[in-house]
Parts: structure tokens; sequence; C-alpha cells
């Protein structure tokens, strides 16, 4: 695991979806318990296996002698709350986080995003003062099940934090940076989409239909 951790998190700077030390993948070990996830504050070019920290579903430090990302809270509450996952990735990649900071969800306008994405990808509301002032990243983890409350998460492997940036999971750290590039990549298509023809209307369900479900099948989201 943490040698997929790692080849996860060196692809994040790799696609341009960070720069400097934004965002972070983890990968999730089920048996133990335990994730694994990028340290705080390191350079990707300086990342190495040694530095990953492994951390207990309650955020005890148990492998490590780095601190864990920041943002480890939101990863753990999405392990315990999101089954079926075994990877999650943060990002601030610039059309996404684009849509994230206008608290506009991505409509599924096209082919694209439905080979993927089961609809649009939902913004979460704005955090309020208190959340935002208390732990932060736990409420960040919070607000995001919250917005799926009605929602498959596996249909729509992605999300948008209000005023910040994505998040993003799969099956294993590897397929959830792959939901990340998309992402970014059909953020980046609605936004010209609506320059050209700011009218444009979601696609039709027929057609989100047949894309998503020929590819994954009644949510068998990991495919058939
Ligand atoms: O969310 C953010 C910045 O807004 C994080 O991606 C960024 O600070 C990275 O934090 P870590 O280095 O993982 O603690």
């Amino acid at each position: 695991m943490k040698e997929q951790v790692l080849e996860a998190n060196l692809a994040l700077p790799k696609h341009k979806l960070v720069t400097f030390t934004w965002g972070n993948v983890s990968g999730y070990c089920e048996e133990e318990g335990v994730i694994v996830i990028k340290p705080s504050g390191v350079p990707y070019k300086d990342l190495t296996v040694e530095d990953l920290v492994v951390v207990d579903l309650e955020g005890n430090v148990v492998e490590g002698n780095k601190n864990p990302s920041s943002d480890t809270p939101t990863h753990l509450m999405l392990y315990k709350s999101f089954p079926n996952i075994g990877g999650v990735v943060h990002t601030h990649s610039p059309w996404a986080t684009s849509w994230a900071q206008a608290g506009r969800d991505i409509p599924a306008l096209g082919t694209t995003q439905a080979d993927y994405f089961y609809g649009s990808v939902p913004c979460t509301r704005k955090m309020t003062d208190d959340e935002v002032k208390g732990s932060y990243e736990l409420e960040t983890g919070k607000v995001i099940i919250e917005t799926f409350e009605n929602r498959d998460h596996l249909a729509v492997p992605s999300v948008l934090v209000h005023s910040h940036a994505p998040f993003n999971w799969g099956k294993d750290p590897q397929d959830a940076v792959h939901q990340a590039v998309v992402l970014e990549e059909v953020a980046k298509m609605a936004l010209h989409t609506y320059q050209i023809n700011p009218e444009t209307p979601v696609m039709q369900q027929s057609l989100l239909d047949k894309h998503y479900l020929r590819k994954h099948g009644k949510h068998a989201y990991y495919g058939q």
C-alpha cells in the first residue's frame, strides 16, 4: 500500500492537479484498520516511501516520523462513512477548484462526464463560521457526507468543497487519482461550454444512462 500511495501522490503534480505542497492522497488498509497518507508540508519532489505516515481510524499515528497531512480527519471521515472505497485524493486542481470557489455543482453536459459520473458533481454547502473555527478538517468531512446523504458515492466519486477544492475517491489510490484527473477535465470543459453557450442545457437522461451504465452497470461502480 505504501508504494501505491507514494505513486498516487507523485501522480498529482505530474497531472498538474497540485502546486507546491497542495493536496494529498491516502490509501486504506481495511484488514489492519489503518490508512497510509502523505506527510504534511512535504514537497512532492522530496517525497519518499519512508515519509509516508500510517494512521489508525481514530487518527493516531502508528508509524512514521512526520506529521500526517492536515487533511487526515477528512480522509478518515470518508473511509468510515463511504463503504467500498480504498483511496482518497484531495487536490487544488484549478478548474475544479474554480467551481468549488464559485459554490456551483458541475452539471453533466456531455458524455465525457457521463462515462465517469452518473450526473452532476456536487458542491457542498458553505460551512458555518462555527464549523470553520472548530475542527475544520473534521467538519469538512461531515459536510461532504451530508452532501451525499441522498447520493450514491460510488456513482459520483467526487465532490467540490465550497470555497475550498475537490476531494475524490475510488477503489484504490490510483483509481481515486484517475477520478481527480477526469474531474479536472470535465470542470474545464463545462466552463468552456458555458462560455460558448450560457444556455447549454444539461445532457438528456437517456444519453447519461447509456454512457454511464454501459461502463459501470447498475452502480457496479468498479465496472463489470
Ligand atoms: O487544503 C489544503 C490547502 O488549502 C491542503 O491541500 C494543503 O494545505 C496540504 O496540506 P498538507 O501538506 O497535506 O497538510
